[in-house]
């Protein structure tokens, strides 16, 4: 099987594109395996490309242990550089279905490569039923949430994948591997959730760290980094556009006041291209 190893700001993907339909439960059964560091390729997780009938291209991810999601940032501006450089004919504007339906993708170029992918990511969802999350009311801003112990204050947000945003003092520093599994199975999220710890320096500048359903702790979530910055313009903490900083680079991020959607911009990178030998 021909693959592709991409990335973005470190969050890793084996990128499989088929011209026909993917078989989905092969390559769920086979991810944790494939995704694996020591004895797969590794990666957080596996991004199909495949044709689509109402948009110029569709994907679907799947988590390192083999769980499908509904949405990936970070996948979706790998796939967007893949379609770009080595599908469309150098478009640089193109869109990409996905499980959250069909979404419009922009493309910064230098040379015929593309150095900037900004996707529209759609409006956040707020509701706490269709993140889902077990709270009355039609908002989850600022809630209390306790495990092993210990009391955080969260907002929830789906970008189409559930999210549980927490401000800390200092994210950088943040035990992320000790809280992120338990909060991530967390009772009140049938579904999980990602968990992102999250440091507001300024109404323009948040620092993030994350905790992927499905895949552990990643270097990047571009979600996330959206749930972020909504979360912090529910609070009080940021501006409608921000630069989430990452532990290997930048996101932008703006939820647009007129159409009420997030839009992401970062960057994509291909490492190699390699042929899958395993079963
Ligand atoms: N890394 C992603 C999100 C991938 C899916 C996530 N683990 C989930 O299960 O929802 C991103 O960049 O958005």
């Amino acid at each position: 099987m021909n693959f592709t190893k991409m990335h973005g700001l470190g969050n890793d993907f084996m990128l499989i594109y088929t011209p026909t339909t993917p078989d989905f439960t092969r390559l769920s059964a086979l991810a944790p395996q494939m995704c694996d560091r020591h004895t797969g390729v590794g990666a957080d997780g596996i991004a199909v490309l495949y044709p689509s009938a109402v948009a110029d291209i569709a994907m679907r991810i799947i988590n390192s242990d083999g769980s499908i999601a509904e949405q990936c940032g970070n996948a979706m501006r790998c796939v967007a550089k893949y379609f770009y450089e080595r599908l469309s004919g150098l478009k640089t504007h193109f869109t990409i279905e996905s499980k959250i339906g069909v979404q419009p993708v922009w493309i910064e170029t230098e040379a015929g490569v593309a150095t900037k992918v900004r996707i529209d990511m759609g409006p956040p969802i707020l509701e706490p039923a269709r993140i889902p999350l077990y709270l009355e009311g039609d908002r989850a801003v600022e809630q209390t949430i306790s495990v092993a112990g210990q009391s955080f204050t969260y907002t929830a947000v789906s970008m189409g994948n559930p999210h549980m945003v927490i401000a800390v003092r200092d994210a950088a520093a943040f035990p992320v591997n000790e809280w992120g599994p338990v909060l991530e199975t967390h009772p009140l999220f049938p579904n999980k959730t990602n968990v992102e710890f999250v440091t507001y320096h300024s109404p323009e500048e948040v620092t993030m760290r994350v905790w992927e359903r499905g895949a552990g702790p990643t270097l990047a979530c571009g979600s996330g980094a959206c749930a972020t910055v909504v979360a912090g313009v529910l609070t009080g903490q940021t501006a409608r556009k921000a630069v989430v900083h990452l532990p290997a680079g930048d996101l932008l991020i703006d939820w647009n006041e007129q159409d009420g959607h997030v839009y992401m911009t970062g960057p994509a990178a291909f490492v190699y291209d390699g042929v899958w030998l395993g079963k």
